[in-house]
């Protein structure tokens, strides 16, 4: 997209340009079992996710791809053995730091969605910073859900609204679709058109439960870590042979 890009990566030919997803989310799941299958610890298969989110993320940017949310960890995920959880809230705050630079320089705004409140302080001093330092940026958004869960947003929307509704700011028969998507996290891009699962599961694990009522989903058994952009053009692809017919005829 940008000129100064070195290593610009072109929309496959056989990619509709047209059809591309505004925004894409992935749900990254599958790291533990690929690293299982190598005789290696579940960690390994999240530290070969991460590069697999960079250049997933790359790859969305110079195709002109204008948001993608990453599913990184979920509420849920705090009933992992201990030392996975901690692996993951050090390794979420390595890479936001290491990444920074290239982020601002690739022109990434990057934000988080997720009850943020309750990750570690240094790892929240880390989100603070990057959303700070890229918050003028416009190539793309780039939006990563830790300790995310579909409910809990949903409730804490309620609350948020309710607390206005009490303060007479709000009057309930005012409250619509505008108003509860205002007070989601994830009120500064529209709803994902594609949402992508790796490694076999249906299902969404309380990923974004609000804003996914008509995105296309594209389930593959593909293992997040083997999600390359060979994996992505084939999703692409089929979201482009979808009809999108948002209840209409
Ligand atoms: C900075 C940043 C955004 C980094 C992203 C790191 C990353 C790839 C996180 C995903 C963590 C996770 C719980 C994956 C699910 O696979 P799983 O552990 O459930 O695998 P399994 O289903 O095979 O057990
Ligand atoms: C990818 C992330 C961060 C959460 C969903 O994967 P899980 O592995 O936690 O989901 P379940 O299979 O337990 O539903
Ligand atoms: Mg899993």
């Amino acid at each position: 997209m940008t000129a100064q890009s070195p290593n610009l990566e072109y929309l496959p030919s056989d990619l509709n340009k047209e059809l591309l997803p505004q925004h894409v989310a992935v749900i990254m799941d599958g790291n533990g079992r690929w690293a299982k299958r190598r005789g290696l610890p579940r960690i390994m298969g999240h530290k070969r996710g991460v590069d697999i989110l960079k250049d997933l993320l790359r790859c969305c940017k110079d195709w002109g791809i204008k948001a993608l949310t990453a599913y990184a960890f979920s509420t849920e995920n705090w009933g992992r053995p201990q030392e996975e959880v901690e692996f993951l809230m050090t390794l979420f705050q390595r890479v936001l730091r290491q990444e920074l630079r290239e982020m601002l320089q690739e022109n990434v705004r990057i934000g988080f969605v997720g009850n943020l409140q309750a990750l570690p302080n240094a790892l929240q001093a880390e989100i603070s910073r990057s959303m700070e330092e890229t918050k003028d940026n416009r190539g793309i958004d780039f939006n990563v859900a830790t300790n995310y869960g579909g409910r809990e947003e949903i409730l804490q929307a309620c609350r948020e609204i309710s607390k206005k509704v009490e303060q007479g700011l709000i009057k309930s028969h005012e409250i619509d679709e505008a108003i509860f998507e205002h007070h989601l996290y994830t009120n500064r891009n529209s709803d994902p058109d594609l949402i992508i699962r790796t490694s076999g599961e249906m299902r969404l694990s309380n990923f974004l439960l609000w804003q996914v009522a008509y995105s296309e989903i594209y389930f593959t058994d593909t293992l997040w870590p083997d999600f390359d952009r060979s994996e992505f053009k084939k999703a692409l692809s089929a979201y482009q042979e979808r009809d999108r017919r948002f209840g209409k005829v």
